[in-house]
């Protein structure tokens, strides 16, 4: 963790009754980087991103985005989200994409991509549908602008959903194994538009996926997780090719048998 950071963990635990999800956790992750989260099911590489988006809330510990502290601690010690109006400039700034789509159902594709811009950064109607039309395209689906959400496939839905999370122009996007509902196709689909991304903007990312290849093509820098701790830190080539800690071995092996 370095002061330029733009996001910081310092210290921060967290457990779930007597499960033990986040153990004293510090890192940071610098403006523009891309990193990926990697570790066995319940490590807390989740529990991070909700935790960027003030979701879940720490038991303690400092989390901050550009020096904004997300967190304050009430009079018993507890933490609870910052104020909504000390929480205004990080919530135009970050943004995530869920397993699962979480599209408005109701609302057609469009107006799901516009619904943040007019909200959240207050453009006009005008100005947030050129925006909505723009990453529309971007993500190759300027033919589906009407549709409802439950008329598309599921690869199509998240490809939606990455545009939606676009039209704020994040400057940090949270990736939650946005993949792991497709089959390989429409989830191949879904990874070229994340690399577009990645390569045509300086978006800072942090993306939980056990999609290696995409991981090893996009990333600076691959954390590993076990138990709430982050085990071992590096690029891609270096942590896929030659992981020292033997856990990671282990967890690498695993998916490639998986695959
Ligand atoms: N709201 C909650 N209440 C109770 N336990 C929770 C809650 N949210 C998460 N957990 C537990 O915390 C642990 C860490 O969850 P988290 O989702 O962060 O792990 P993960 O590394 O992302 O795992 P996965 O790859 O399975 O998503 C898990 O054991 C999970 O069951």
């Amino acid at each position: 963790m370095t002061r330029a950071d733009q996001i910081t963990f310092d210290g921060v635990s967290k457990k779930f009754g007597e499960n033990v999800v986040l153990d004293d956790l510090s890192f940071g992750v610098a403006a523009g980087e891309r990193v990926t989260l990697i570790g066995p099911s319940g490590s807390g590489k989740t529990t991070i991103l909700r935790m960027l988006m003030t979701l879940t809330e720490p038991d303690s510990g400092t989390i901050t985005v550009d020096g904004d502290n997300l967190f304050q601690e009430m009079r018993n010690g507890t933490l609870v989200p910052a104020r909504e109006q000390h929480l205004r400039s990080v919530r135009r700034k970050i943004t995530m994409v869920f397993q699962q789509y979480n599209l408005f159902p109701n609302m057609r594709v469009l107006r799901n991509v516009t619904e943040a811009p007019v909200h959240v950064l207050g453009l006009s109607q005008d100005e947030a549908e050129a925006r909505a039309r723009e990453l529309l395209e971007m993500v190759g689906l300027a033919d589906k602008i009407d549709a409802h959400p439950a008329h598309l496939s599921g690869g199509q839905q998240q490809r939606v959903a990455i545009a939606r999370a676009l039209a704020i122009r994040p400057e940090v996007l949270l990736l939650d194994e946005v993949t792991s509902a497709l089959d390989p196709e429409l989830a191949a689909e879904v990874l070229d538009v994340l690399r577009d991304v990645a390569k045509s903007t300086s978006v800072t990312m942090l993306c939980v996926t056990h999609a290696m290849k995409f991981a090893r093509d996009i990333s600076d820098r691959v954390l590993m997780f076990n138990e709430g701790r982050i085990i071992e830190s590096a690029p891609p080539a270096e942590l896929f090719d030659a992981p020292q800690h033997e856990r990671t071995q282990r967890f690498l092996r695993s998916l490639r048998e998986e695959s």
